[in-house]
């Protein structure tokens, strides 16, 4: 069996001309591995966690590695490789593509890249959109069409069809109706799984992340400040205080890991 990919930020320093951001995060995720979600209040780096790990941003310490090599300046065919392997969605991925294009097409072109990368998995159109919770019939809209949550709902089946090795998801279902996010997560993380994609999950939404990560990282401040299990987390006795907050910010959602 290949060597799965290894993403990893190893004492991590990053942020903007005049805003220092990130300050020492370790993060190591490999193909195969069960997800892990990175939580945390409004402000806290998460979004500049995401492009640090895209090799946008380059760190002012540490490192962002992918198959031990720096992400922010690979060479072309290490670039190609790291493409192929770990994939970003965001709130606004298909912006990207071109929006006249059907759904059916840009599912097309994202089935058609992994055969190109030897990572066909048999999963039809049908099944994707399945697994998105969207009908058959959505296949023939095009994604100008489409509204916010329905395009994240295509762009995470997009994700899917391509079965990257890891797959880093910054705020994917903030579109989503609360009701449907939480059955869709399940669902989402059951495929992923069973594709042995290794998922880092970036966002605000504790439900979200409890429901979808044995693993959660909490972000503050630039900095992650208590990492478990996330019910755990919650309703431990002695807590950071972002921890805090964010146990008070959510008290049903306590109550649950109660
Ligand atoms: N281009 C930029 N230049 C300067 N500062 C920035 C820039 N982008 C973000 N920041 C600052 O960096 C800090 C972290 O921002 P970031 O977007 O990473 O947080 P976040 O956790 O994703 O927040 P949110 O949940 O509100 O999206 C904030 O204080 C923000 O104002």
């Amino acid at each position: 069996m290949a060597t799965p990919a290894v993403l990893r930020a190893d004492d991590l320093w990053a942020g903007y001309p005049g805003a220092s951001v990130l300050r020492g995060v370790t993060l190591e995720v490999r193909g195969g591995d069960a997800p892990v979600g990175v939580v945390g209040p409004s402000g806290a780096g998460k979004t500049t966690l995401v492009r640090a790990l895209q090799g946008r941003l380059r760190p002012s310490r540490g490192s962002v590695t992918f198959d031990g090599r720096p992400v922010h300046r690979l060479p072309r065919r290490e670039n190609k490789a790291f493409k192929a392997a770990v994939r970003f969605t965001s709130q606004d991925s298909l912006t990207v593509t071109d929006p006249r294009l059907t759904v059916a097409r840009s599912l097309g072109v994202a089935l058609g890249e992994a055969r190109k990368a030897g990572r066909s998995h048999g999963t039809s159109m049908n099944d994707l959109l399945e697994t998105v919770g969207l009908a058959p019939h959505f296949a023939a809209r095009r994604l100008v069409t489409l509204s916010g949550g329905e395009k994240q709902r295509v762009a995470l089946a997009s994700a899917i069809a391509t079965r990257p090795e890891i797959l880093v998801l910054d705020e994917p279902l903030t579109a989503v109706d609360p009701q449907a996010r939480a059955d869709l997560a399940r669902r989402l993380a059951t495929v992923l799984g069973e594709l042995g994609t290794a998922v880092v999950l970036v966002s605000h939404d504790l439900e979200l992340v409890e429901r979808t990560c044995p693993q959660v990282h909490v972000l503050a401040e630039g900095t992650f400040v208590a990492t478990g299990r996330l019910g755990e987390l919650l309703t431990a006795a002695e807590q950071h205080p972002t921890v805090r907050e964010l146990a008070q910010a959510a008290p049903l959602a306590v109550q649950r890991f109660r």
